[in-house]
């Protein structure tokens, strides 16, 4: 148990490697429970109501830590999802390398917000919500970038919305990132903190 964290680790709600990365390098004891959310079926109405990429990642994100609180109504647990929009168009996880050529090509030129959402819940009660946005230009990319990128990266390009990695090779896709760090890599860290300490979890 790490010297900051107080009482019974927190569960994340998420398969995610990127999000497992992050509480671990700020020394969060937790422990992962997947919520098993059927996210383009959660998602689907939302996007037939038009929403935007904001309110789909907050009722994402919402969804999954309430279907594992249900599970664990003593613990503390976090829930995130990320959303991708440009110019009012939600992009999800390319489904495979070709989706991810023409998602690249589509981003090529243009700013886009990421928005990551986070929802602390126990008990089946949402305690705490934040979504903030990172806006990413994206420079002008050849198709032979695009190629040799996607060739050099591989499978690795469909684990993430924008189809890239920005602490990887995803980092010559840009020509200038406004945002936290750890809202593109998917769970906003310093409100999360911020909230833990204000609730006692963690050491102010
Ligand atoms: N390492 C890394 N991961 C990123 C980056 N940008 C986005 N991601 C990851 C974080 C999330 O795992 C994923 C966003 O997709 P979702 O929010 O749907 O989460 P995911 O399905 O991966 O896991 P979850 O739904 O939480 O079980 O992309 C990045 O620049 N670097």
């Amino acid at each position: 148990m790490t010297k900051l964290w107080r009482g019974a680790p927190l569960i994340l709600a998420s398969k995610s490697s990127s999000r497992r990365g992050l509480l671990a390098g700020a020394g969060i004891a937790f422990e992962v429970v997947d919520s098993f959310i059927d996210e383009r079926a959660v998602e689907a109405p939302l996007c037939a109501a038009g929403a935007g990429g904001a309110e789909i990642a907050r009722h994402l994100a919402r969804a999954k830590a309430l279907a594992v609180s249900a599970k664990q109504p003593d613990r503390l647990v976090v829930g995130a999802d990320q959303t991708l929009s440009l110019e009012g168009q939600v992009f999800v996880k390319p489904p495979d390398r070709a989706a991810a050529a023409a998602q690249l090509a589509a981003l090529s030129g243009h700013t886009h917000e990421l928005r990551s959402a986070l929802c602390v819940a126990r008990a089946n009660e949402v305690l705490f919500e934040a979504a903030p946005v990172a806006r990413l230009a994206v420079r002008r990319l050849s198709q032979a970038f695009i190629e040799a990128y996607i060739a050099m990266v591989g499978d690795a390009v469909l684990a993430s919305v924008g189809a890239y990695q920005i602490e990887g090779l995803g980092i010559h896709l840009f020509e200038k990132i406004e945002g936290d760090h750890s809202t593109i890599l998917g769970l906003p860290l310093l409100p999360l903190l911020t909230y833990l300490r204000q609730e006692g979890s963690l050491l102010r």
